[in-house]
């Protein structure tokens, strides 16, 4: 079968969490990264952009945009969704909140510089005060090495991209929170993800003024 395409900017964004569940798969994926308004406008003209949006997958024939509808899908095809709905909700309710808190750091990078100690700091102590205790003590009263079921699933790869995301803003934001730093150990170390998590990969850095400054360009504003 053909590889999964990506369209998306040089940069983590929205498109970070599908290039980590593809990887936690397994699963090699291309990527065209848009650097021109004119790529954005092509895809646009050529019907591909449901809502004239990226990210934008292609996979399985399908141009698939909506970054939830594609990281469900990629969860449920590459069986890391639960093994039934109740398991299945509980995932996305994790996927979800792990969204929300990555969604902070996202946006941060389009503030104005003056704010962006400010904005930091917000994030860091949402992270230290409302979504890592939540998954401290799932992990706590859950008692299994992922935090839903006892299967790795979309929800373990999601918590550990934002534990990394937070972390590269502040390094001890964990040392009040001994599960997830086992948790972290844990979820690294497994092949596919340890892998990711190499130079070289596919795995892009934190957003920086170049990247804010070519989705400017591109979807001018
Ligand atoms: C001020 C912040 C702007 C952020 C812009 C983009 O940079 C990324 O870091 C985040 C977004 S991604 C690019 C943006 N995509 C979305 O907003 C998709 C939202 C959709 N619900 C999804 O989840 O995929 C985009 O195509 N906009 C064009 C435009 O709506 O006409």
């Amino acid at each position: 079968a053909a590889k999964p395409k990506l369209w998306y900017f040089p940069g983590r964004g929205r498109m970070e969490s599908i290039r980590w569940l593809l990887a936690a798969a397994g699963v090699e994926f291309e990527e065209e990264f848009l650097e021109t308004r004119e790529q954005y406008e092509k895809l646009q003209k050529d019907g591909r952009l449901l809502f004239g949006q990226v990210p934008l997958v292609e996979i399985d024939g399908m141009m698939l945009t909506q970054t939830r509808a594609i990281l469900s899908y990629l969860a449920a095809k590459y069986n890391l969704y639960g093994k039934d709905l109740k398991e299945t909700v509980r995932i996305n309710m994790y996927a979800d909140g792990t969204q929300d808190l990555m969604g902070m750091i996202m946006m941060a990078a389009f503030k104005p510089p003056e704010e962006k100690e400010e904005n930091i700091a917000l994030i860091v102590t949402k992270a230290k005060t409302r979504y890592f205790p939540v998954f401290e003590k799932i992990l706590k009263d859950h008692g299994e090495d992922f935090l839903v079921g006892n299967k790795f699933s979309w929800a373990d790869v999601q918590l550990l991209e934002a534990i990394l995301m937070v972390e590269e803003l502040n390094a001890s934001v964990l040392s009040d929170f001994p599960l997830l730093k086992a948790f972290k150990a844990r979820i690294s170390n497994i092949p596919t993800i340890k892998k990711f998590l190499q130079p070289g990969s596919q795995r892009k850095p934190p957003a920086d003024s170049h990247y804010v400054d070519v989705v400017r360009h591109v979807l001018q504003f």
